[in-house]
Order: C-alpha cells, then sequence, then structure tokens
C-alpha cells in the first residue's frame, strides 16, 4: 500500500523516497498529500469535527472558526524534552540537551515504528518565508494530525504551489535545500479502537539534527513541539543556517511606526515567550499622530543587504498569540483580527452560544466550559482558560499589516528591543553604547519563566536574546556570531539596540508602568534617539531617558512613578553581577571575551 500511496504524490524523488520510507516505519492507514485547497480546509475540519477534537464556532460569532481543548498533560512546549542532536557534543552547548544522532534515531525509530497505525499521514509542503525569495526555505512536515496540517494552513505558506515549485526547480536541475520534519501525536489506534479528542502520548520528544538539517517530533500536539515550521525550523534550525551562512534567525517581533510627521522607521524586538511580542506587534499608540503596522509578531530572519543594512523578513503566515489578557483595551488589533474567523482556538473556555472566552476578555459570560471540559462561571475558583492558550488566525486578517510583508526583501531594521519580564532592576527603557554592548544585554537578558513552557512559573532565569529554548548550537558561538556581525559590518548602519521592561512592580506587586498601547511613548523616544532628538542620562548600564525626554502628555502617572520606571538601583544591579558571572561561566572559553570585558565594565561603572 504504502509505496504506490506515496507514489501519486510528488515527481520529486527525495520528498518521495522520504515519505515512503517513513510510511513503512509509521505504518500508516493512508497517505493524504496536501493540496491546501478551501475544499481540503472544510474535509480536515469537518473530520476534526467528527472525531470530537475540533467544536464549530457560532458562523455569526467567529466565522469558520474551531474550538480545541487539549489533553492536560499536552499544553506548552516541553523544554526539557527538547534535544540538539550535533554530531559533536561541544556543539549542542551548555544551554541544550543533547544527545548522540544515531543513538536518538535508533531511541526513535522505536517509538515511530507502527506510530501512525489506525490513521492518516499527511504530507505537508510548506515554505517559511516567500516562495519567491532568492532562495526559498523549503520543508515537508509529515504529520499524523489533522489538528497539526489545519493550523500548519494558517501558520505557514503550504499546499501544492509550494511542492509544484519544488518539482519545477528538481527538474530545472537548479539545487536546492529543504528540511523534512516528522511528526507524530504517537498514539496509534488498534482496528476499530475509537479516537480520542486530543491523542498524544506521555513521552515526548522534539529534536533538531543539525547537520542534517532535519527534525522529528514525538508525542505532543500542542504548537511549538508540533507546528515543525515555527520553532523547530524558523528558530533552531534555521539559527544554525544563518550561523553558516552569516545571517540571523532570531525569536523577534518586527514592525513599522509612522511619526505624525510621515517618518518610517521599522523595529525588531525580542521578547521572551508569553511577554509581549504579539502585543506590541500590533500596537495602538495612545499618543496622537503616530502609527503601528504589524510585520511579524514572533520570529525575524535578518540578513545585512547591500546598503549595509539589517534586513528583516517574518517567514510566518499567521499569529499563535498568547489568548489570556487579549482584549479591546490591551489588543484591539488582535481582537479585530480573529473577529474575522478562519482560526483555531485552542485551550480557551467554550461559551453557551458558540464563542470563546478567556481571562481578561470582556463581559464574562454567565456560564461556559472550562479548557478543562468543566462547568465554569465566574464565580468558579478554577480558571476558564490555560494561561498558555492560544489563537491560531491568518496574519492577512489583521488590518494594521504593513504592505512591506509581501516583499521578500523584508525592511531595513533601525531598532532592536531587547526585554523580559522583571519586577525589579531592570529601567522601563535605555539605550545600549554600541553593538558590541547590546550583544552583552541581550547575552545577558533575563525574564521570569512564564506558562509558554512546562515548568515552574515566575522565576529569573537567563533567556538570552529571548532565544534560550531556541538556539540551534552553542550559545557561546551564537553570542560570538552576533559580535562578528557587528564586526563585519559597518556600524552605522545597522540598528541601534535597546533593553526595555514593561513589567517593573511597585512595593504593592502592581505594574508601575500601564504598558501596551502606552509604550508607543517609549518607541518614539527610540526613533528620536537613533535621529539624535531626545536627551539621556548616561548611566553605569546605558543611556536612560530623562523624565522629560519621555512623551508623558496625557499619560495618568505620579512624577514618583515615573521616577521608578526609569530608576537604575545600583544596589539591584550590584546583584545582578554574580548572576551574569555564574552564567558567563558556564560558557567557558566557548564565551567571547569581549563579554567579560563588557561585564568587568559594567562592574567598574557600579562601584566606580
Ligand atoms: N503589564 C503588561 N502586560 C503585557 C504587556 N504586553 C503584553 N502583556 C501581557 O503579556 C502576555 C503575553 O503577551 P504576548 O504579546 O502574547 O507575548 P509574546 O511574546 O507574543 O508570547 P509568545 O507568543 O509566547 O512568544 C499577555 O498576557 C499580555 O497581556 C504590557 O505592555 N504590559
Ligand atoms: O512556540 C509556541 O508554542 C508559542 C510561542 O510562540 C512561544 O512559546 O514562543
Ligand atoms: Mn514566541
Amino acid at each position: 500500500m504504502t509505496a504506490a500511496a506515496a507514489q501519486q504524490g510528488t515527481t520529486h524523488q527525495g520528498i518521495l523516497d522520504w515519505v515512503t520510507e517513513v510510511a513503512e516505519l509509521t505504518q500508516p492507514d493512508d497517505i493524504h498529500w496536501c493540496t491546501g485547497s478551501d475544499e481540503e480546509w472544510v474535509q480536515l475540519t469537518d473530520f476534526l469535527v467528527g472525531t470530537g477534537t475540533f467544536i464549530r464556532l457560532d458562523e455569526s460569532k467567529k466565522p469558520n472558526s474551531f474550538y480545541a481543548a487539549s489533553d492536560p498533560i499536552d499544553v506548552a512546549r516541553v523544554e526539557d524534552r527538547t534535544y540538539i542532536c550535533s554530531r559533536d557534543e561541544r556543539d549542542a552547548g551548555p544551554t541544550n540537551n543533547w544527545m548522540d544522532p544515531d543513538a536518538m534515531k535508533e531511541l526513535m525509530r522505536g517509538l515511530y515504528a507502527g506510530c501512525m497505525k489506525g490513521r492518516t499521514m499527511y504530507v505537508v509542503p510548506f515554505v517559511m518565508g516567500h516562495l519567491e525569495a532568492e532562495h526559498p526555505m523549503f520543508g515537508v512536515e509529515i504529520t499524523d494530525s489533522a489538528y497539526v496540517v489545519a493550523s500548519m494552513r494558517v501558520m505557514a505558506r503550504m499546499g501544492s504551489h509550494v511542492l509544484r515549485k519544488m518539482e519545477e526547480l528538481e527538474a530545472a536541475g537548479t539545487e536546492f535545500s529543504w528540511v523534512p520534519a516528522l511528526h507524530s501525536v504517537g498514539h496509534p489506534l488498534a482496528e476499530g479502537e475509537d479516537d480520542v479528542a486530543w491523542p498524544c502520548n506521555e513521552t515526548k520528544y522534539i529534536v533538531q539534527f543539525p547537520e542534517e538539517r532535519m527534525i522529528w517530533s514525538f508525542g505532543s500536539g500542542y504548537g511549538g513541539n508540533a507546528l515543525l515550521g515555527k520553532k523547530c525550523y524558523a528558530l533552531r534550525i534555521a539559527s544554525v543556517m544563518a550561523r553558516d551562512e552569516g545571517w540571523l534567525a532570531e525569536h523577534m517581533l518586527i514592525l513599522k511606526l509612522t511619526s505624525p510627521e510621515g517618518v518610517v522607521k521599522y523595529v525588531a524586538a525580542a521578547f521572551p515567550s508569553a511577554c509581549g511580542k504579539t502585543n506590541l506587534a500590533m500596537l495602538q499608540p495612545t499618543i496622537p499622530g503616530w502609527k503601528v503596522e504589524t510585520l511579524g509578531d514572533d520570529i525575524a530572519w535578518m540578513r545585512v543587504g547591500e546598503d549595509g543594512r539589517l534586513w528583516a523578513v517574518n517567514p510566518e503566515y499567521g499569529f499563535f498569540g498568547v489568548a489570556p489578557g487579549t482584549n479591546e483595551h490591551t489588543n484591539p488589533n488582535a481582537m479585530r483580527t480573529i473577529a474575522k474567523g478562519n482560526s483555531v482556538f485552542t485551550n480557551v473556555a467554550l461559551t453557551e452560544d458558540g464563542d470563546v472566552w478567556w481571562e481578561g476578555l470582556e463581559n464574562p459570560p454567565a456560564r461556559a466550559t472550562s479548557w478543562k471540559g468543566e462547568p465554569w462561571t465566574p464565580d468558579s475558583t478554577e480558571l476558564s482558560s490555560h494561561p498558555n492558550s492560544r489563537y491560531c488566525t491568518p496574519i492577512k486578517q489583521c488590518d494594521i499589516l504593513a504592505a512591506e510583508y509581501d516583499d521578500p526583501r523584508g525592511v531595513p531594521i533601525d531598532a532592536i528591543l531587547f526585554g523580559g519580564r522583571r519586577r525589579d532592576t531592570i529601567p522601563l527603557v535605555f539605550e545600549a553604547r554600541d553593538w558590541t554592548h547590546g550583544t552583552f544585554l541581550g547575552a545577558t537578558l533575563s525574564s521570569e519563566t512564564t506558562a509558554a513552557a512546562v515548568g515552574q512559573v515566575g522565576v529569573v532565569r537567563r533567556d538570552p536574546m529571548a532565544m534560550l529554548p531556541f538556539i540551534g548550537y552553542n550559545a557561546g558561538d551564537y553570542f560570538n556570531h552576533w559580535i562578528t556581525v557587528g564586526k563585519e559590518n559597518d556600524a552605522a548602519k545597522l540598528p541601534k539596540i535597546f533593553y526595555v521592561n514593561w513589567f517593573r512592580r511597585d512595593d504593592d506587586g502592581n505594574f508601575v508602568w500601564p504598558g501596551f498601547g502606552e509604550n508607543s511613548r517609549v518607541l518614539k523616544w527610540v526613533v528620536e534617539r537613533i535621529d539624535g532628538q531626545a536627551a539621556a542620562v548616561e548611566t553605569p548600564i546605558g543611556h536612560v531617558p530623562t523624565p522629560e525626554s519621555l512623551d508623558t502628555d496625557g499619560l495618568d502617572m505620579s512624577a514618583a512613578d515615573l521616577a521608578k520606571c526609569l530608576e537604575v538601583d545600583a544596589e539591584e544591579w550590584k546583584a545582578e553581577l554574580p548572576q551574569i558571572q555564574e552564567w558567563f561561566d558556564k560558557f567557558g572559553d566557548d564565551l567571547p571575551g569581549v563579554l567579560w570585558t563588557e561585564l568587568d565594565g559594567l562592574r567598574a561603572r557600579l562601584e566606580g
């Protein structure tokens, strides 16, 4: 069955061989080559409604949209089950789990053997970024999950047109590469056995083979573990390609900012998972005359262009956004995007009238079904939605999507922001002295852990460039790569680097800075710094706004609170020093020496 079924799919021999080999190993009932058509979407979503994975939402509220609730053991990325299987352990570095690639393959072949019995194997041809790019970044995901196929259709450019392009290139003898990405929920069905709504496996492996540019994922249906074009390819594998080819694959949003005078600037920002990328990317400015348009909310691929500037593209096609906290005040643009439908909502609450709800959304329903399938009312002590519940929605539905999104060249970045979630120490915004100092700020970025990954929430950890779970190689080499980009290019043309923190708290535990749309005030200061217009105080950590240089017109905030936002407390910073020292020590000789020099400089300035 399998070889013959595979044969109908493609004339591309390499893909055909791989699909045949995987089918022989995993033993699916049949093989479906995904076209990406509307008819296929209807078939898939009808099938998912039939198995109970999807509940169709009310057409008048969320057209062509679906509700899903996962198994409670499958709600987030699993960092302790994520591996970088480079040939040499040294190349995975101290921040990644590692196993010998041959040993990992043997182990996983054992798990994959027969794992698709009773299921359809879907073959999803996709491209991250533009099909018209100079070097299109192809991938093929094999999965036994229709939920994954439906989500991939939202999140990535996929379907027959991508496969045809690969076939054409092969027929023309043009060399190109594609990333094989194998996924199974790891839940085979015996003859006659009924499926469950959310098939998965207690055993999970999310594995990257960097030299082979290959991904193997087993046991989870959750976004970051299963939509393999996203974190596994566009960050972990792409970061390795970027190292080898001299570009950057980063966990960054991209936005376009236009001033009242019509001056355009492009900003990229790296914040760890669930720390505000999607919200900033779609921000509605509170300061008059300023406009934000969105280019991307999670991933940026950046290359130095012939003009010496750093050009960024968003390789994705949809938003996979954190639902809780999203509302008309915090993110009206996201609300408008999802209101257009064509979306999948996972682990939120389902209302009686066929809509979705989550913590932080306006108008709580009198009764709903929680993500755990239990009755829920506003008086319930349990949350209606998992803190990492998500909406998955097409980027093209975003009213403020910048026209440049469709330009394969991307946009030239003027500023890079690094940011984290810190209740103390880090001021609202400050500017790095230069690229190397900016790399130091990125390399020492710290943030409280969130629900986006399984594990304890609220613990401060170093999350370099917001890439800790996503660097596909030795992080020491990654820092060196950043330093090299600065050295080999004209510093004057590269973006200026800033550090932001929206999450500082007062003594009562409340956020001091109102955040969301008010973050436009910080963006304004950033672009005025770039143009040499805004004042700053030089402090031991970098350039911090003077209270007057930040536009606070119409902002309801006391001078004391503003001072608290901008405060650089030398004692708090001195307490960071041993933590940074300990972090750097992890890398031994692999840490670029200039980062030690930066730390020495910071220490001297704080103590001097
Ligand atoms: N206090 C405060 N909270 C914010 C701000 N921006 C975002 N948040 C909250 O932070 C959480 C995550 O925000 P997102 O914008 O979805 O985070 P993200 O970085 O895109 O997350 P991933 O999709 O996991 O990469 C949500 O609950 C937001 O409401 C802000 O400016 N201030
Ligand atoms: O990867 C995911 O599942 C969601 C996401 O964007 C992140 O965690 O950064
Ligand atoms: Mn993310």
